[in-house]
């Protein structure tokens, strides 16, 4: 069992006791490090000066309040269902993390600081390495993606593991619309048991539906399942985001030719670790060999992004099931290639940060955005640069000089 021995502002402990409540109890008081190490604390986090003091307590809000009586008991049973692999737990723990209230929003941080801290004493026990593993799916509409899901999925689940399956659907958040298709996608999986299927948010900006999404992969991998899916429909930037918060990125694509593969970006198709050709049965298995030849050539153009994995094309039928478990041998192949080199924790590791100034970017341009004097110099600054009187380098100046004056 690790613990904390912490010297810190009240806000900032209160914090860390309720996050870490659970697995790692926490001792405050005043000491050294040394002292720390004398009463046999493991883990110590010191901060001696106001600046650190600062830091640490602004970790998840400047003004984090003690949580009252019903916000721990909430907690609690989410984080006990949760843990013990209820799926209603799981679903409210998600709904708490997609939620716009402010003090939901600190809740849902200290329940995620909770879960973070029981997947790394379960990865701990796993040697370091991951306990679950995360697959991004992309592909045009009508590429295919749900019923190979759905294949893949009653596949995995036979065989024992844990599966979820996460949306990220870019058309919810600019037009509340679905690019998903409306209809009842996955529907032999959605009643097992062993699954747990959770659609894109309705509404929401792109980065906070991303944002959302790798805080499930968070929670699903806190209930115990083994392997998380993130599927997207390759339109906007959806795909890149779901690239940078998943372990392997696998792109499907349809036998079908011209205008129906120009959607697919060239970017995208260089983030591919696998490329799936989808619907290779019947008439359709001709057009689906010449478009993994295609592919492959394509593929050997670009340059090799990893010493353990040298991206594949492969074809396969959700509906002849032709293909689909070799799929996923490859995927599994991919897994152990890339934990046995420190690949993955690695990308991992990197996507952590990526994914922090993420919203870094994010905060900082919205508070921008709606800064008073900001707004209020906005309108004119644009006109007067779209008419090109002031140049875009001085308007950008003012502006920041708007925002930083008050
Ligand atoms: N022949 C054949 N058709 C398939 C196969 N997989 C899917 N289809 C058909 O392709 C169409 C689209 O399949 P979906 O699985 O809904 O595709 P999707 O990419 O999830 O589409 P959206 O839900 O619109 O994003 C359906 O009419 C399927 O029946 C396959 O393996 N072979």
């Amino acid at each position: 069992m690790s613990h904390v021995c912490h010297k810190m502002g009240r806000d900032g402990l209160s914090l860390l006791r309720h996050i870490s409540s659970f697995t790692s109890p926490i001792t405050a008081f005043p000491v050294t490090k040394r002292g720390c190490r004398a009463r046999g604390y493991q883990s110590i986090v010191l901060s001696h000066s106001c600046q650190h003091r600062r830091a640490v307590s602004t970790a998840v809000s400047p003004h984090f309040q003690e949580l009252n009586g019903p916000e721990q008991r909430l907690l609690n049973k989410l984080y006990d269902g949760l843990i013990g692999g209820q799926r209603a737990s799981l679903a409210e723990s998600i709904t708490l993390v997609e939620t716009q209230h402010p003090r939901k929003k600190e809740l849902a941080q200290v329940l995620l600081q909770r879960v973070l801290a029981y997947r790394r004493e379960q990865e701990g026990r796993n040697g370091g390495k991951p306990v679950a593993f995360r697959v991004g799916l992309s592909g045009p509409p009508g590429a295919g993606k749900s019923s190979f899901i759905e294949v893949v999925g009653k596949m995995l689940t036979g065989r024992g593991h844990k599966l979820a399956v996460l949306a990220v659907d870019p058309s919810s958040c600019t037009t509340g619309g679905s690019l998903m298709g409306d209809k009842t996608r996955m529907t032999e999986l959605s009643r097992d048991m062993s699954a747990f299927i959770r659609p894109s948010p309705a509404s929401g900006t792109l980065g906070g539906v991303t944002r959302t999404t790798s805080e499930a992969i968070v929670l699903c991998e806190g209930a115990g399942y083994d392997i998380v899916l993130v599927e997207t429909v390759g339109v906007g930037q959806s795909e890149f985001a779901v690239a940078d918060m998943v372990d392997m990125f696998v792109l499907l694509i349809p036998p079908a030719g011209g205008d129906e593969l120009q959607g697919i970006k060239r970017g995208i198709i260089e983030r591919a670790d696998l490329v799936v050709v989808t619907k290779s049965d019947g008439d359709l298995v001709v057009p689906a060999r010449r478009i993994q030849a295609e592919y492959t050539s394509a593929l050997k153009l670009l340059r090799k992004r990893s010493k353990a994995w040298n991206p594949k094309v492969v074809r396969a039928s959700s509906h002849t099931n032709e293909g689909i478990p070799e799929v996923w041998a490859k995927i599994e192949s991919y897994r152990d290639g890339m934990l046995a080199s420190g690949e993955l924790q690695r990308r991992r590791r990197a996507q952590q940060k990526v994914w922090m100034w993420n919203l870094i970017q994010e905060n900082v341009l919205s508070h921008f955005q709606s800064h008073p004097g900001v707004r209020e110099a906005l309108p004119r600054l644009e006109e007067r640069v779209t008419q090109g009187v002031v140049s875009p380098g001085l308007a950008a100046d003012m502006l920041l000089r708007a925002f930083s004056s008050s």
